[in-house]
């Protein structure tokens, strides 16, 4: 563990440094490189960029679904109730990451990616059966107050409207009370109206909960007026199989 990560810690949600991943695909190679990102709690991030720059995969980095091909330093907060602290993602096992994605990270998609079969109730509780939480009717409830889908509650998902199916993907990103909320372009299948409270609903969610917020998304227009940050990737062609991604700050203008 390195000076600076050993002193970071609460305050910050992620610290990377010289991260890298490598993805191959029929002899074409793709690298995304991350020289330096923190995002501190309470952020609303947007990352921002034209299709198949990397932003699907810089998420999924930082949401621990895929492993860095190359870290000098990736430290994440973990939320871990009865261990909450910082860890060294570049030494933990898989399980070790799997517990702290339960723990710690909400994820929430472009179509929301609610089970079809469970109420949107029951969408919200398993969040907290599975990262091993009591499921109190009234948490559920105040949550889905605060997003506004309360009547929804018992209906299944293909009942709901777009937006509302998309408030019920954060409420369920939000059950566990995780540290970190990446959003992998949440606004696209609704229409601007939903898409403005959606993105509103990220935004407050941020400042009271004090989650990190990293919100993908191909919509500048959209997150500029609220972001706190924003990143995107500079992209270069060193060889012809061979794209390169860095990750950089801005990008909103
Ligand atoms: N499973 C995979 N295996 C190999 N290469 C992949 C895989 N997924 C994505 N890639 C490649 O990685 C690069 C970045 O893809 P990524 O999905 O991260 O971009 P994106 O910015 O999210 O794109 P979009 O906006 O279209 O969703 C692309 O060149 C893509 O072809």
């Amino acid at each position: 563990m390195g000076a600076r990560e050993a002193t970071a810690g609460r305050g910050l949600a992620f610290q990377l440094r010289g991260v890298s991943k490598r993805r191959e695909k029929g002899g074409v190679a793709f690298d995304l490189v991350v020289p330096e990102l923190e995002v501190a709690a309470g952020e609303f991030i947007a990352i921002v960029g034209p299709s198949g720059c990397g932003k699907s995969t810089l998420l999924d980095l930082l949401g621990l679904v895929l492993r860095p091909t190359a870290a000098h330093q990736f430290g994440v907060w973990d939320q871990n109730a009865a261990r909450p602290g910082w860890r060294d993602v570049t030494t933990l096992s898989p399980r070790g990451l799997a517990a702290v994605r339960r723990a710690s990270i909400g994820y929430v998609l472009q179509t929301g990616g609610l089970l079809p079969f469970l109420s949107v109730g029951e969408n919200i509780a398993l969040t907290r059966r599975l990262g091993g939480l009591p499921v109190a009717a009234e948490d559920i409830l105040a949550l889905a107050g605060r997003l506004g889908i309360v009547e929804q509650l018992g209906k299944k998902p293909a009942h709901l409207s777009g937006g509302q199916r998309q408030r019920a993907a954060i409420a369920r990103a939000l059950a566990h009370g995780p540290s970190i909320i990446l959003a992998d372009e949440p606004t696209a299948a609704v229409d601007r109206r939903a898409a403005v409270e959606i993105r509103d609903q990220f935004k407050s969610l941020a400042g009271k909960l004090g989650a990190a917020v990293l919100m993908v998304t191909h919509d500048r227009e959209l997150v500029a007026p609220v972001a706190d940050r924003a990143f995107t990737f500079e992209l270069e062609r060193p060889a012809a199989e061979l794209t390169v991604a860095t990750v950089v700050e801005g990008g909103l203008g």
